[in-house]
């Protein structure tokens, strides 16, 4: 089956007959949002006489709550947060939202929707080693620095202490170790043999013998890095697990790499060891809004050791494939009156009117 090589085995869990979405609401519009999705990829809802709205991709909440009017299913592909006032004004025909991705907490209000009966299904590993390249990606450009080597002029370095090192002799500790987290650590251990160590709730021991690397508690990974990942989820448990007593302990020139949620970096936090030059670099995929002063402040105050991208590791062609057609399989899953083996909230399927 295409677009699903991440996925182990789903052919079971889904009603694959080409038949009529048995639909339990009388609704057939699907809003869809957010950029980079290939159209083609939703005629399997038109084909069943959906239509499918397309409204300009940023959209603000008011705009989101006038969008969802009149919807049955969601397609959340954007950086909108569908709040518990915009799922409430669309509760009398909206019956799902398919998250594009894995980090719904930040983007959909879960306990809103399993309180308005609105089902919530998420894309588990179809952005996996997208994301985990891109992140291996910002490794490399900030351990090698190869973001100060552009301009084609040979390097003006005066010693040999200035010359940055390979990964090998590197210790990287990554902060989460699930689907994500691992892929990083084998590509790390695996091509560039680095040092790997990890923090997670649960320690994952067969990973510790298969890529060699070790457990530590977060503070102490934090000293012993010289490259620490962040790669948990974004929700109430993670929201500033990187804190002071995190970063405190960070080692002088550390390198933050953050392609989580920014939430999970207590900016604050990090404005303190950026100014004593604790963490040296900071990488993001995605920035706190605008309205946090502190991070107003690291971009203002350690703006050429920042690196902030909007939001885009999962955005690859084939990532966003493989996480449309899941959605989409989502969708038809159960607006079809069948249970979805991707829902992530209270319910699993669409429940009895
Ligand atoms: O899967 C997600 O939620 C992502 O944010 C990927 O970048």
């Amino acid at each position: 089956m295409p677009h699903t090589d991440v996925i182990t085995d789903i052919s079971g869990h889904f009603d694959m007959a080409d038949r009529p979405i048995q639909a339990r609401a009388v609704n057939r519009t699907i809003l869809v949002t957010g950029t980079g999705i290939d159209a083609g990829r939703l005629e399997a809802l038109k084909a069943r006489g959906y239509d499918v709205r397309q409204p300009s991709p940023v959209l603000t909440e008011e705009q989101l709550t006038h969008e969802l009017q009149g919807v049955v299913a969601y397609l959340h592909g954007g950086e909108e947060r569908a709040s518990r006032a915009a799922l409430e004004s669309a509760k009398a025909t909206l019956k799902v939202v398919a998250f594009l991705g894995v980090g719904y907490e930040t983007f959909v209000d879960v306990a809103a929707a399993d309180d308005l009966k609105i089902v919530v299904t998420s894309t588990p590993g179809a952005a996996r080693d997208s994301v985990a390249t891109f992140t291996v990606g910002q490794i490399i450009n900030a351990n090698l620095r190869i973001f100060q080597q552009y301009g084609n002029r040979y390097p003006d370095w005066t010693s040999a202490e200035e010359l940055p090192s390979e990964l090998s002799v590197r210790n990287v500790g990554i902060v989460g170790m699930g689907v994500i987290g691992s892929r990083i650590a084998e590509m790390l251990r695996v091509a560039f043999d680095a040092n790997v160590a990890y923090y997670s709730r649960t320690p994952k021991r067969h990973l510790e013998r298969s890529l060699d690397m070790k457990f530590m508690e977060l503070p102490d990974l934090a000293e012993w890095s010289d490259i620490l990942v962040v790669m948990v989820p974004g929700n109430d448990t993670t929201t500033s697990m990187i804190d002071d007593e995190v970063l405190g302990r960070a080692r002088p020139g550390t390198i933050l790499i953050n392609t989580a949620r920014p939430s999970v970096v207590d900016p604050v936090a990090l404005y303190a060891s950026m100014k004593a030059d604790r963490v040296h670099l900071a990488v993001f995929d995605g920035f706190y809004g605008k309205d946090s002063e502190a991070a107003v402040r690291l971009l203002q105050d350690f703006g050429s050791r920042m690196f902030v991208t909007g939001h885009v590791a999962s955005h690859t062609r084939q990532a966003m494939d493989r996480m449309l057609d899941q959605a989409v399989m989502s969708i038809e899953n159960l607006l079809g009156g069948n249970a979805d083996p991707y829902a992530v909230g209270a319910a699993d399927r669409i429940p009895e009117p």
